[in-house]
């Protein structure tokens, strides 16, 4: 035979003993059994080579470490119960049993093929199993052969069921027990019957035990390959009671004995040959629970339960599928967008019922526009907001309100605005409607019992009136200089073509405002009463609202008329601005940028002061004026303005001391604007202006203006001419205060602050033109013989004069220290023996005016005299600075009542 390889778990030699074979070949199977896996220990071989040895001596090895695991396991209560068979001849026999009786296999789906009536006994003890063992040992067939004297004629199983359960756990309802068992088989010997020279009952035995033993092998072969097709265990009782153990639920251990005999090597092969297809073969082991029928029952009814609930319901969140999950998703945003469109549902009727509003209000005011239209044109840009505000209702209501508030406490010249204005549009906000109670009731505050009157004439009126006033003040200050008092009439006989051309300039409405808010009270104008009457609307009118000229500026004439058409603008917008229910930001950047003196005069005036600017004129408004005024009209059949003014402005300087430069610099620009009325009436009255004249006026203003920026500029360009020029205007002027009989003071205070500075210019232009038109002006009283009341106070005698002189003469005395009054008398050739030097010196003051020497040493004694100073301080300086609190020095004036400034010097002129 040819050499063969074989490979097993282990191979004992000869000399290896039992308990090693157990050790390291069954002991681990065989020990299972007590954790609830079942075993078997198979010994196979042939005849004679060792299997009952070795399975007898693994056998009590197994049982006695069971025995040794329970007594270290007191908490679990063990049960051992053994039984033993043998199957001899295909025959199984109880070998605990005297009876020979063959038993029945029976096939349990539980347990599988089991052995009927089975003795099993219930070991008490080790002790108790050695009985049984020997028990079993008696009753096992044993036969003699010619290979072995006690040669094994059966295969012997013997089985130990072990079960165990928890000792806490007994007799309870959820206890549980495992239950395993070991099969200790000992086979017959598997050798050929012409080998064991077997004959009669041992040939028979001998093909009973091959059948099995064939069978046997047939199953570990076929399990060996896998477990595909059909496993014969039923092919014998060996087979089918060792089916669990072959194939099934089990640990499997297989000891194949073989003799080293040469004689016995094709058993030994054949047995290898078992052997290698036995180990190929696979089990399934597992752990054999077995439950109380109670246990089972309850934890059956707790798995059906469970079952049945999640049939029923839901399952735990955990549990929910992905489409649940999707699908509340889904819910949820459904929900989400039901409610937007609700909303949005609730937001269309809300807009909806307003629009309804909306309309109903433009039905309701369609038939007012209609009517009032024309009168009630307005700026579009001016009612534009507030027709947007009226859109919404509500509002609309409180649009009307608000201008029935507006128009009650403003002025009532906003009322002219607003109807001036609105005949500049056809478009007007529905809160103008004439339909409005309140707006009628405007109407009638004005025009009293007209109020019935047709409205669109009034507007007509109104707005005719607005016109031209606007345009007066387009012209600026001829209408200022006029007496004639401003009212409605008068004011609509400016020609025509002076409405038209202002008809679109919404920008002039403002200035109507200013006239219209000294309508009337313009019979006893002054600039005067025009300061205080501008400071009295300033109160009144919201700031966004100040007309233009409401503060005096301290820069001369030129300076207003330079910046007028620009004034022009700005009021316009505080027109609008006073329509509105609020200041706005970009009106009141207007006003700030109108504040703004020009550019080319602010630079060079610098450090105009807020209070100079603001202080009003001392003058005193005289009502005498309006006699005066009224009994010139009458005798002269039309009104010279120039005179009236003239006598207003020199009688109410002769009542009041003037205290400051500011009304110094004040007088100068009522002078620049009575030399500006002076070549406007210059032939001719406003009431006899002409549409074709009108025209001719602006351009007059335009010239006056440009006049008065010419000094300002030339000195810029040219200093020499300049320096010239001022020389010849200085000896002019002078020549003119002297003609003028103008108060010493008032010279010596021109001529210390203006000694040829470029910005000087302007000042010297306007004194010059004053001067001249005064000495025109009394020219022309003289050649008229005009009946003044007051002769006194028009008249340019010497009495004023005379009288400052006298004044001055008496400051000398405390002035001056004797040896200082001694050397001017010496100087000014005054006998010093001589009686009242002082007066002499002062009668000999600014009296030689083509010797600059005397002139500027008389300004430089009655500066000294009236506690002038020019030093350390420059021209502009002065303007701001300190030259009031000197000229206020009434206390340290020797008793008098009087300061001096050129008011004073002009009241001389009375
Ligand atoms: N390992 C061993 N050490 C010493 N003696 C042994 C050993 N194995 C077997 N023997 C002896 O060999 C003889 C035969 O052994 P055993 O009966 O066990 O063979 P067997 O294989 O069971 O034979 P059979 O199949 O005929 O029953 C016995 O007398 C036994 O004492």
């Amino acid at each position: 035979m040819f050499p063969t390889a074989y490979s097993f778990d282990r191979v004992f030699g000869c000399e290896c003993t039992t308990r090693q074979v157990y050790e390291e070949g069954a002991k681990e199977v065989a020990l299972s059994v007590v954790s609830g896996i079942n075993s078997s220990i198979f010994a196979y071989g042939q005849t004679s080579s060792g299997k009952t040895f070795t399975m007898t001596g693994i056998t009590e090895y197994t049982v006695a470490d069971i025995y040794d695991y329970i007594e270290k396991h007191n908490e679990r209560a063990f049960v051992l119960k053994f039984s033993a068979i043998e199957i001899y001849n295909e025959a199984v026999r109880d070998l605990l049993s005297t009876d020979s009786t063959p038993l029945r296999l029976l096939d349990d789906p539980e347990r599988g093929t089991v052995v009927d009536k089975l003795t099993e006994e219930v070991l008490r003890d080790w002790d108790h199993l050695r009985e049984l063992l020997s028990v079993c040992e008696a009753q096992r067939q044993i036969g003699e052969t010619s290979l072995n004297e006690t040669s094994s004629r059966s295969h012997q199983i013997l089985r130990l069921m072990i079960e165990s359960s928890a000792c806490e756990l007994l007799g309870k309802d959820n206890s549980s027990t495992l239950a395993a068992s070991v099969n200790f088989v000992d086979l017959a010997g598997s050798e050929r019957a012409s080998h064991a020279l077997s004959a009669g009952t041992r040939l028979k035995e001998g093909c009973h035990i091959n059948r099995s033993l064939l069978t046997l092998g047939t199953v570990i072969r076929k399990l060996s390959k896998g477990r595909y097709g059909h496993i014969p265990y039923r092919d014998s009782k060996l087979t089918r009671i060792l089916q669990p153990s072959l194939g099934g639920n089990a640990k499997t251990a297989i000891i194949c004995t073989m003799s080293p005999a040469r004689s016995h090597i094709e058993q030994s092969r054949n047995t290898l040959l078992f052997a290698s297809c036995a180990k190929e073969v696979v089990t399934s082991a597992q752990v054999n629970v077995v439950m109380s029928d109670k246990a089972l029952v309850k934890h059956l009814q707790r798995e059906l339960v469970r079952l049945e609930n999640e049939v029923r319901a839901p399952g735990p969140p955990s549990s929910m599928s992905y489409s649940e999950t999707l699908l509340k998703e889904k819910d949820a945003r459904i929900q989400k967008m039901e409610r937007e469109i609700r909303e949005l549902i609730q937001q269309r009727d809300l807009a909806k019922s307003r629009l309804e509003d909306l309309l109903r209000v433009v039905e309701v005011d369609q038939p007012s526009r209609e009517y009032c239209q024309a009168p009630i044109s307005h700026s579009p840009d001016a009612c534009e907001d507030e027709l947007s505000i009226s859109t919404s209702s509500g509002i609309a209501d409180q649009s009307i309100d608000f201008g029935f508030t507006n128009f009650n406490d403003k002025d009532e010249h906003y009322l002219y605005l607003l109807e001036d204005s609105n005949e500049l549009s056809g478009d007007f906000s529905p809160r103008h409607s004439v339909s409005s109670p309140a707006y009628n009731g405007l109407i009638s505050e004005k025009n009293g019992d007209e109020t019935t009157r047709d409205t669109g004439e009034d507007f007509e009126d109104l707005c005719r009136e607005v016109q031209c006033i606007e345009m007066e003040h387009s012209t600026l200050n001829r209408s200022e200089t006029s007496n004639t008092p401003l009212t409605d009439e008068n004011a609509s006989l400016l020609p025509a073509n002076m409405i038209s051309k202002c008809h679109d300039d919404q920008d002039s409405v403002f200035s109507l405002k200013g006239y219209r808010n000294l309508g009337d009270s313009v019979m006893d104008f002054s600039f005067e009463t025009l300061d205080q009457k501008l400071k009295i609307e300033e109160k009144t009118i919201d700031d966004h609202a100040k007309p233009c000229w409401e503060e005096p500026s301290p820069l001369p004439l030129v300076g207003d008329l330079s910046c007028s058409r620009r004034k022009k603008l700005t009021r316009s917008r505080s027109c609008r601005a006073a329509l509105m229910t609020g200041p706005s930001p970009m009106f009141q950047d207007a006003e700030q940028n109108e504040n703004t003196p020009p550019t080319d005069l602010e630079n060079d005036l610098l450090g105009r002061p807020e209070s100079f600017v603001r202080k009003p004129l001392p003058l005193n408004y005289d009502c005498e004026i309006e006699t005066a005024s009224a009994a010139d009209s009458q005798s002269s059949g039309h009104i010279d303005s120039v005179d009236l003014l003239n006598a207003q402005i020199m009688k109410s300087a002769s009542k009041e001391d003037i205290t400051s430069l500011s009304s110094f610099v004040a007088g100068l620009k009522e002078m620049a604007q009575i030399q500006l009325i002076n070549k406007l009436s210059d032939g001719q009255t406003i009431k006899e202006m002409d549409s074709a004249e009108a025209h001719e006026d602006f351009e007059v203003a335009k010239d006056v203006k440009d006049v008065g920026l010419d000094p300002m500029q030339n000195p810029m360009e040219s200093p020499s001419h300049w320096t010239l020029e001022f020389k010849r205007q200085q000896r002019e002027i002078i020549e003119l205060w002297q003609a003028c009989n103008v108060s010493l003071v008032h010279r010596t205070y021109f001529f210390i602050l203006f000694k040829g500075d470029p910005s000087d210019s302007i000042y010297m232009e306007v004194e010059l033109r004053r001067l001249s038109f005064l000495k025109r002006a009394f020219s022309l009283k003289s050649i008229n013989n005009l009946a003044i009341k007051d002769d006194s106070n028009i008249t340019p005698d010497s009495r004023a004069l005379r009288r400052e002189r006298e004044m001055l003469c008496k400051r000398m005395q405390r002035r001056y220290s004797p040896e200082e009054r001694e050397d001017l008398y010496r100087k000014w050739g005054i006998d010093i023996g001589s009686k009242q030097r002082r007066l002499q010196l002062a009668r000999r003051l600014w009296t030689e005016t083509n010797d600059m020497d005397h002139v500027r040493e008389s300004a430089a004694i009655i500066a000294k005299l009236i506690g002038f100073s020019e030093s350390g301080q420059a021209l502009k300086e002065m303007f701001g600075l300190s030259f009031a609190p000197q000229v206020s020095n009434r206390n340290s004036s020797g008793g008098s009542k009087r300061s001096y400034s050129w008011k004073h010097g002009m009241s001389t002129l009375g």
